[in-house]
């Protein structure tokens, strides 16, 4: 924007008088906008031969603006992403604000100094007492959606800028946030911001519906519309119900519904009075009508409402409702349950792992390194009918290869020089009863996998230097992040072993594929310190990190931030560095410029239970060259944060094919 443009801008201010006249061709928002001009000249004095540079506010009272909004921006979260992802593309930024005016979360460039600049920025100060008319500060003010566009702006230093915001408000109807898009430049007609309009009002009712909903759960919800077809997907109008049918709270269109209800003598006013019907009519919306919707007429008017009824959720049985599940004393969800909240993957390899925990099938479980494969193996132990027995786990990767024999299969009296002269019982003897979880299955040795698989045959074990066999009765739960099939066809690991062990295949998914990463967030950080409290901000960061180390970092994770915050509250600043930088893997340093990874190979895809995994076997080895770089090829650092031994992060390197440089 240049001088001219910002002095005429200044004469158009200063003459307010003429406002409306001189601008007559402008749409009705601008008499919002003159009061606002009105306001800044006339209430806070502002001057507007002065442009004022933005303002960011400190840290600390970022933080306590975000501390006050804290359970909405939690809430928000979708809605907030969702909106953006429609917008970031058109060149517009999202902020949300508080009902002060500061913004306490901003989608956009963080390294884009003339979004800083602009004030279109964290911590940014968009109250109209100091920053003049605004689409924020103004919305505030009026408690209305609008653009402000260009020179509506009354600094003349914001007339570039092109802002549409729309207010968020609480149950009870007082502003909770302001919903924001702006972008730095648009065209010069404010008409084309009239889509952002309907796009930004739109999501301020689904985050303030949301909002509602989550306030409400434990409440009887009554939803309607004037569409029978859209009252399911898409009803405007909600009441939060207590069991009488008194309408304890309601959202914007529900509350404008109110306003114009005037009941004559009564405090309370309950929905059976406003829908002239009676209480039983709703209450059995659910079971009586075949679609769940029913027919209601708004009192004293000829307006037809549908609604349908959402029930309260339990406080007790919510499986979603982690300190509940917690904190219960009596163990209601079964160790299975409580491994995954609401996914799909999960959901499916839970079900199985249920109904086959009594069998003595052998199991295999897939699963990328950390995704929970010894957990979901002690999982089914403890729910099964040897739960009383022993749980022995042996990871064939981290033992020796030499001591692989004797640890496993046991050793007789006198076998070694040097060992225990009585002999020891090994690990598939001590699992005797119970269950032997066989970890990184597909690092066994080939000629101990043949005499594995005569234990599972014959249900007998030989100890080395034995003459005679001893019987044994376990049950052979296997895991591995191998490709077993590869390793079949390589020759590496026996197809009849292989078959032995499968009698059911149960897949983990990566944490990053996993729908609910936030209640695992929950449930780790309640066990490593219940009194810590997580941020929205650091919940955000969590939720968008990729976790190439899966559920293991993410314990590790929470348990740095955990000892770092010192004020009993996690925030982004106390996540480790990785966390906040690659927000998205586009970010992570591109293949070309690395320079040590050998021939990789797109020709030859990993292939896993027949599906293509190249695109996967590309996205770990960026997630491990990453790590890698972060920490200067220090590998015992690397398996630090991954919670795996040196070896391991040295074998995934061979897998994926990187090599450390020359110079480290
Ligand atoms: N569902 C879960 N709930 C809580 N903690 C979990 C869950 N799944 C995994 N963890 C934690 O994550 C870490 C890794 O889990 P686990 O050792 O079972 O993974 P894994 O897949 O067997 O890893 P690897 O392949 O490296 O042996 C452990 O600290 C475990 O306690």
């Amino acid at each position: 924007m240049n001088n001219a443009s910002q002095r005429r801008h200044i004469d158009t201010v200063l003459s307010y008088g003429g406002y409306q006249a001189a601008n007559k061709s402008y749409s009705p928002t601008h008499e919002l906008i003159g009061r606002s001009w009105q306001r800044c000249l006339s209430e806070y004095g502002l001057d507007p031969s002065r442009p004022r540079p933005a303002r960011i506010v400190t840290h600390q009272t970022l933080r306590e603006h975000q501390d006050s909004v804290d359970e909405f921006l939690n809430v928000a979260r979708a809605g907030v992403e969702q909106l953006y992802s429609q917008i970031a593309s058109l060149g517009y930024v999202l902020l949300l604000s508080d009902h002060r005016g500061i913004m306490v979360q901003f989608l956009g460039d963080k390294h884009d100094d003339r979004l800083h600049k602009a004030g279109l920025y964290l911590g940014a100060d968009w109250s109209e007492q100091y920053a003049g008319t605004s689409a924020v500060g103004t919305c505030i003010k009026e408690g209305q959606a609008l653009t402000c566009h260009r020179v509506d702006h009354f600094d003349s230093s914001h007339i570039s800028l092109t802002c549409t915001a729309a207010p968020i408000k609480d149950p009870s109807g007082q502003l909770l946030a302001v919903l924001d898009i702006s972008s730095l430049h648009s065209s010069r007609t404010p008409e084309s911001q009239n889509f952002a309009l309907h796009l930004i009002q739109l999501h301020a009712r689904l985050i303030e519906d949301a909002y509602f909903l989550r306030r409400y759960r434990h409440s009887l919800v009554f939803k309607c519309d004037q569409s029978r077809e859209l009252v399911q997907v898409n009803g405007q109008l909600l009441f939060a119900l207590d069991e009488q049918g008194v309408i304890l709270a309601a959202n914007t269109a529900g509350r404008a519904l109110l306003t114009q209800y005037q009941p004559i003598s009564k405090e309370a006013i309950t929905l059976p009075d406003l829908l002239e019907c009676q209480w039983r009519d709703i209450l059995s919306i659910t079971y009586e009508s075949k679609d769940g919707v029913r027919a209601f007429r708004v009192s004293g008017t000829q307006q037809m409402l549908y609604g349908v009824l959402i029930e309260p959720r339990k406080k007790s049985s919510s499986q979603l409702d982690v300190s509940q599940v917690i904190s219960s004393q009596e163990e209601s969800v079964s160790a299975l349950d409580r491994l995954c909240a609401d996914d799909p993957a999960m959901r499916q390899t839970i079900s199985l792992a249920k109904r086959l925990r009594h069998r003595d099938v052998s199991l295999l479980i897939l699963g990328e390194t950390g995704t929970g494969k010894e957990v979901l193996a002690k999982a089914i132990h403890g729910t099964s009918h040897r739960a009383d027995s022993p749980f022995m786990a042996v990871n064939c990767a981290a033992i020796p290869e030499s001591l692989i024999e004797s640890e496993l299969f046991g050793y007789a009296p006198g076998t070694f020089t040097g060992g225990r002269a009585k002999g020891a019982k090994g690990l598939i003897q001590e699992a005797n009863g119970g269950t032997l979880f066989l970890d990184e299955i597909g690092d066994m040795p080939l000629h101990l996998q043949s005499r594995l698989l005569r234990v599972l045959a014959e249900g007998q074990v030989l100890p080395l230097g034995a003459s005679q066999p001893v019987d044994i009765d376990i049950r052979v739960l296997a895991a591995t992040h191998c490709n077993l099939t590869q390793l079949i066809a390589d020759g590496q690991f026996r197809e009849d072993l292989y078959y032995r062990l499968n009698g059911a295949t149960l897949k983990l998914p990566t944490l990053k594929a996993r729908a609910d990463k936030q209640y695992l967030i929950k449930l780790l950080l309640e066990r490593i310190n219940p009194a810590v409290r997580l941020r929205a901000d650091a919940m955000s960061a969590l939720l968008a990190y990729s976790w190439p180390g899966n559920i293991r970092q993410l314990v590790n994770t929470l348990t740095f931030a955990e000892a770092v915050c010192e004020t009993g509250e996690i925030t982004v600043h106390h996540l480790p560095d990785e966390c906040t930088q690659h927000r998205s893997r586009s970010a992570i340093i591109p293949l070309s410029s690395v320079g040590q990874v050998i021939h990789t190979n797109p020709e030859r895809p990993t292939v896993i239970n027949g599906h293509c995994q190249l695109e996967s076997a590309a996205v770990q080895q960026n997630d491990l060259l990453a790590l890698l770089r972060h920490h200067r090829w220090n590998i015992s650092a690397v398996a630090k944060q991954l919670g795996v031994s040196r070896p391991t992060v040295y074998r995934r390197m061979k897998k994926l094919e990187i090599c450390l440089p020359k110079d480290v």
